[in-house]
C-alpha cells in the first residue's frame, strides 16, 4: 500500500534483478563500484583500524585504559606460573627449606588468583566497551546517512548492502578492538614463554614457532575469504529478509491469504536462504580443513616435544623442573599462539566489516552542495522549470524530456497525466531529491543548486503519493510535519481539523496520546488492551493531510494525489477545504480524478517527457488533446453512475455531487 513505502521500497528492490548493481544517478562511484569482495584490502583495513582505535578510545578511555592493565595481567600470568612450577619443583626435588618453598608457592596461588579474576574482570570491560562504541558508532553512521541528502543512494541496491553492513559492524566495532587486545596479550604471553622455553631448548622453540606462521597465514587467508563470501552473498540475505518480511507484514498478509501465495513466498524465502547457507557451507568445511590440519600439526609437534623432553630428563640433560616447565610452556605458546591467530583472524573480520562502517562514513552526499549557497527567500516571482530533462541513471529511459514549466507565486497548478508519465518524479526534482539530468529548476531565478539546501525544504509543504504511517502516537504522527509543534498540542489539533481527521483522534482510547500501530505493546494485558489502535487507508491519509497541514505556512505546498484514499464525500470535503487553502498560495496538486483540480489556476498536462498542454480547465477541455479525452472518459463514468444513482435518491448524494462537478463542465 501507498501508506508503507518500506514494504513497496524493499520489494521493488527485492523483485527486480535487473535492478541490481546500478548506481544511481549522481552516486559517489567511490560508494558503490569496489571489488566484487567489497573491500580494497589494505588502505581500506589501515584506515578502518585506525577509525575503530579512535572511536573506541573516545567512547570509553578509561575501561580501555584499565582493561589493557587486565589484558597484560592475564597475559604474564602464564608465564609466572610456569616459572614458579619449575622453581618450585626444582626446589622440592634439590631439598630448599620450608620458608623459601612456600613463598614460592604463595606467589604460585596469587599467580592462580590473578588468572581467575582478571578474565572476569576483563569481561565485563569488554562489554561495557563494546556497548559505549556501539552507541557512539551508531551515532556517527546514521548522521553519515542522514548527510545523503538525495534519494539516489538509497535507489542503489549494492548502497544498501554496504549500509547493512555498516549498521552490522556498527553494532560491534569494539570486537575489532577486543581481537587488538586478545592479539597483543597473545603476543605478551607467547614471547614470555617462547624465551621461558629458548632457555630449555632453542631447536624445539624454532620447531613450534614456525608452525605457529602458517596458522597465522592461513587463518588470515581464510578471514578474508569469509569476509568475502558475506558480501557476495548480502544480496541474497536482503532478499530473504524481504520474503520474510512479507509474510510477518499484515498489509501483506491480506493478499497472502487471499491469493495463497504463502508456499510460494516461503518457497523463495528457503531457496534465499539455501542459497546463503551452501555459500557458508563451503566456506565452514574449507575452516573445518584447515583448521583440523593446523591443530593436528600442532599436537604432533606438542607430542615429539613431550618425548624428547622425557628422554633428556632420562639422560640428565634437562631438571625435573625443566621437564615441567618445558611441559608448561609448550601448552602456553601453543595456547598463546592459537589466540594469537585467532584474534588476527578475529580483528581481520571485524575491520574487514568495518570498512563499509568507514566507507559510508566518508560517502559524500549524493547533490552537490554550493560552496557559497545563496539563502532561500520568499518566493515572490515563482519557480521555474527550464529544459529539465531526467533519467534515475544511465541505464533507465528519460523520464523528463526537456519540461519547461513556470509555476508562478500564489497560483495553484495541477498536474496531470497518465500512470508513470513523470509527475511524482518532477516533484522529487522539485524537493531537489534528485539534480535535473540536463536543465535546471529555478527558484526565482537562482538555480536550486546553488540554494541552501536545508533552507529550501523549509519553505516546501508536501503529501505524498507515498506518505508515511509511523508506529507513533497520533500527536507525534502529526507533529512530525513541523516538530516545533509537538509540545502544541492546540496547532496538532488545529491541523487535524482542518484535515478531517480530528473526531477521529480524539475518540481513541487515549485521544491523541494513542499509539496508531498494533506493533509495539507494553507487555501487560491492560496495556496491550490500550495499546494502539490501527487506522483506515482514508484516515491515514487524513493525518498525512494534517501533517503537511502543519507546514501551510510554507511558500509551496505540494499534494501528490492526497485525495486517492478517500471515500466520495471525504474526498469532496478535503478538495473543498484544499480549495480554500490554496487560494492565494503556491500549490501543486496531482490528482486522477479531475473533476478535483477543475479550479486550478492553471493545468498542466504530462506526457511523453514534456508539457503537453497548459491552460485553464475551460480552455483545455475546449480543444481536442489528452485533458479534454480523459475528462470526457471520466465524466461519462459519473454519467452512468448518476443515471443508476438517480433511482436511489439516498445514496446518490455524494457521487452525484462529484458528477455534477465534472458533468457541468463537459
Ligand atoms: N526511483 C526510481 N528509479 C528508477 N525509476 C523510477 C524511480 N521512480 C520512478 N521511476 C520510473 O519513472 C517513471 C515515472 O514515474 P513517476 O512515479 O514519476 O510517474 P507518475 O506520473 O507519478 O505515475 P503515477 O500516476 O502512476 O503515480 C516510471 O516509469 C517509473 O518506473
Amino acid at each position: 500500500m501507498s501508506g508503507d513505502p518500506g514494504a513497496t521500497g524493499s520489494s521493488a528492490a527485492a523483485a527486480d534483478p535487473g535492478a541490481t548493481g546500478s548506481p544511481a544517478a549522481g552516486a559517489d562511484p567511490g560508494a558503490t563500484g569496489s571489488s566484487a569482495a567489497g573491500v580494497d584490502p589494505a588502505g581500506g583495513l589501515r584506515r578502518a583500524a585506525v577509525v575503530a582505535g579512535r572511536l573506541t578510545w573516545r567512547a570509553a578511555p578509561l575501561a580501555v585504559s584499565v582493561q589493557v592493565v587486565c589484558m597484560l595481567a592475564v597475559a604474564a600470568v602464564p608465564v609466572a606460573v610456569a616459572w614458579l612450577t619449575k622453581l618450585v619443583v626444582d626446589g622440592l626435588a634439590d631439598g630448599e627449606p620450608l620458608s623459601a618453598l612456600t613463598a614460592l608457592a604463595a606467589a604460585l596461588a596469587g599467580a592462580g588468583v590473578a588468572a581467575a579474576v582478571f578474565p572476569h574482570a576483563g569481561q565485563y570491560l569488554r562489554a561495557e566497551i563494546d556497548r559505549r562504541v556501539a552507541l557512539s558508532a551508531e551515532d556517527g553512521l546514521y548522521r553519515a546517512v542522514e548527510r545523503f541528502t538525495g534519494l539516489a543512494r538509497f535507489d542503489s541496491p549494492e548502497f544498501l548492502d554496504r549500509l547493512r553492513m555498516a549498521m552490522q559492524a556498527a553494532s560491534t566495532p569494539g570486537a575489532a578492538v577486543a581481537g587488538g587486545f586478545g592479539l597483543l596479550r597473545g603476543a605478551v604471553t607467547a614471547v614470555g614463554l617462547v624465551g621461558s622455553l629458548a632457555v630449555i631448548s632453542p631447536v624445539m622453540t624454532g620447531v613450534l614457532v614456525l608452525t605457529g606462521i602458517p596458522m597465522l597465514l592461513m587463518e588470515l587467508y581464510l578471514s578474508r575469504r569469509r569476509a568475502a563470501m558475506m558480501w557476495l552473498i548480502s544480496p541474497t540475505e536482503r532478499r530473504r529478509v524481504f520474503y520474510q518480511g512479507l509474510q510477518e507484514n499484515p498489509q501483506a498478509v491480506k493478499e497472502i491469504r487471499l491469493f495463497g501465495t504463502g508456499g510460494f513466498l516461503r518457497g523463495r524465502m528457503l531457496t534465499e536462504r539455501r542459497t546463503a547457507d551452501a555459500a557458508k557451507r563451503r566456506e565452514d568445511r574449507r575452516e573445518l580443513a584447515v583448521q583440523g590440519g593446523l591443530a593436528l600439526l600442532g599436537a604432533v609437534v606438542a607430542g615429539a616435544g613431550l618425548l624428547w623432553a622425557v628422554a633428556a630428563a632420562r639422560r640428565d640433560a634437562l631438571s625435573i623442573g625443566d621437564v615441567s616447565m618445558f611441559v608448561a610452556a609448550v601448552a602456553g605458546v601453543q595456547g598463546a599462539l592459537a589466540t594469537l591467530v585467532q584474534s588476527a583472524a578475529q580483528t581481520h573480520q571485524h575491520l574487514t566489516m568495518f570498512v563499509h562502517y568507514v566507507t559510508v562514513l566518508r560517502t559524500g552526499s549524493d547533490l552537490p552542495a554550493s560552496p557559497a549557497p545563496t539563502p532561500v527567500p520568499r518566493l515572490r516571482r515563482g519557480i521555474e522549470l527550464r529544459d529539465v530533462w531526467f533519467r534515475y541513471d544511465d541505464g533507465h529511459p528519460w523520464v523528463l524530456r526537456g519540461v519547461n514549466l513556470f509555476l508562478p507565486e500564489g497560483l495553484a497548478v495541477a498536474l496531470v497525466g497518465l500512470n508513470g508519465a513523470g509527475k511524482s518524479t518532477l516533484i522529487k526534482l522539485l524537493c531537489r531529491f534528485y539534480d535535473p539530468t540536463r536543465g535546471a529548476i529555478l527558484w526565482d531565478g537562482v538555480d536550486l543548486r546553488d540554494v541552501d539546501l536545508a533552507e529550501l525544504r523549509t519553505r516546501i509543504g508536501a503529501v505524498f503519493q507515498d506518505y508515511m504511517t509511523y508506529d507513533l502516537s497520533a500527536t507525534e504522527n502529526v507533529a512530525l510535519g513541523d516538530l516545533s509543534a509537538l509540545d502544541d498540542p492546540d496547532r496538532v489539533r488545529a491541523a487535524a481539523r482542518r484535515a478531517g481527521v480530528h473526531e477521529v483522534l480524539d475518540g481513541l482510547p487515549r485521544g491523541y496520546d494513542t499509539q496508531l500501530t498494533r506493533s509495539f505493546f507494553g507487555g501487560s494485558e491492560e496495556e496491550e488492551a490500550q495499546a494502539g489502535v490501527r487506522l483506515s487507508g482514508g484516515q491515514w491519509q487524513r493525518v498525512a493531510l494534517a501533517r503537511a497541514f502543519l507546514r501551510d505556512q510554507r511558500d509551496l505546498m505540494i499534494l501528490d494525489e492526497p485525495s486517492a484514499g478517500l471515500d466520495a464525500e471525504a474526498e469532496h470535503e478535503v478538495h473543498s477545504r484544499l480549495r480554500e487553502h490554496r487560494a492565494g498560495r503556491t500549490s501543486l496538486l496531482i490528482s486522477h480524478r479531475l473533476g478535483a483540480i477543475r479550479d486550478a489556476d492553471r493545468i498542466v498536462v504530462l506526457a511523453d517527457g514534456v508539457v503537453a498542454e497548459q491552460g485553464t480547465h475551460a480552455e483545455l477541455v475546449a480543444k481536442p488533446g489528452t485533458y479534454a479525452r480523459l475528462f470526457a472518459l471520466q465524466a461519462a463514468g459519473y454519467r452512468d453512475d448518476a443515471e443508476v444513482n438517480g433511482r436511489n435518491a439516498k445514496s446518490s448524494v455524494d457521487v452525484s455531487a462529484l458528477a455534477r462537478d465534472c458533468i457541468d463542465a463537459s
